[in-house]
């Protein structure tokens, strides 16, 4: 497989990641035939970036031609029957710093990508979800597959007992600090939506409890988990239909 790779530094007025674990490069090349476009690494709200620049990517994905965009994160789970290392499909979301007016689209609107109030209750494409549903079972995953509701908010701490038990009681199933703004802009402008949250630690519940969430361990269950995501990726984009360009 041939792939090109360019330095988010190299490419005029992108963002550059500064958080540990996340390489910043976009590579273009084809997965199982198909042709696509990986960001290694993506932009949050507390690395201090505007909201619009963190979600540019997905305008660009646009413009190069990307149909589907496949998004994925590491989240602390809230759901008591969630195990670290479970896959979440992502079937909903809150969108906790938009509720305060941080919103990617806020500001004069971009007729060319979309209109000024797009609709966001089929954010996340069914069709997807039912194809992932498939694809986990027959890869074997259904014991560690979930369905479920990502809440993003600003970090970059992690929350307090009180706020996971608050998002918890709102519908949420997993806490995390990314992915919601970029399918914002990417339902925007009309590309399909997937998204997969991994289950790398669960979320503090209880006073009682000695756990402490730590980026470590994020980066730890990303590893473990790695080869299976990519499978579970990688075979899902093998059924999309023809002609279906996605980053
Ligand atoms: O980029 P994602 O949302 O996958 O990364 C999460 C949120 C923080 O960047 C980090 C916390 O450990 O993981
Ligand atoms: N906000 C938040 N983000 C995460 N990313 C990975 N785990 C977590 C978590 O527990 N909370």
């Amino acid at each position: 497989m041939r792939i090109v790779a360019f330095n988010y530094r190299d490419i005029p007025n992108f963002p550059q990641s500064t958080v540990h674990g996340h390489a910043g490069r976009l590579v273009f090349g084809t997965l199982k035939g198909r042709p696509c476009v990986c960001m290694q690494g993506r932009f949050h709200l507390y690395e201090g970036y505007p909201i619009q620049k963190i979600t540019m990517p997905m305008r660009i994905f646009k413009l190069l031609g990307v149909e589907t965009v496949i998004l994925t994160n590491a989240a602390g789970g809230l759901n008591q029957d969630y195990k670290v290392g479970d896959i979440m499909i992502i079937k909903d979301h809150l969108n906790m710093p938009g509720f305060a007016g941080n919103n990617p689209l806020a500001g004069p609107n971009e007729e060319r990508f979309g209109v000024r109030f797009p609709c966001m209750s089929d954010a996340y494409d069914r069709e997807l979800q039912q194809l992932a549903l498939d694809v986990g079972l027959e890869l074997g995953f259904s014991d560690f597959l979930r369905e479920g509701v990502y809440c993003v908010l600003g970090g970059p701490s992690f929350e307090t007992i009180a706020e996971c038990r608050m998002l918890h009681k709102l519908g949420a199933d997993a806490v995390g600090m990314s992915t919601v703004h970029e399918v914002i802009v990417a339902r925007h402008c009309g590309m399909r939506v997937f998204a997969l949250s991994l289950i790398t630690n669960k979320a503090v519940m209880d006073y009682d409890s000695e756990e402490k969430a730590n980026h470590e361990e994020v980066l730890q269950t990303g590893k473990q988990r790695a080869e299976q995501l990519e499978r579970l990726v990688s075979t899902i984009i093998t059924r999309l239909e023809h002609n279906n360009n996605f980053a």
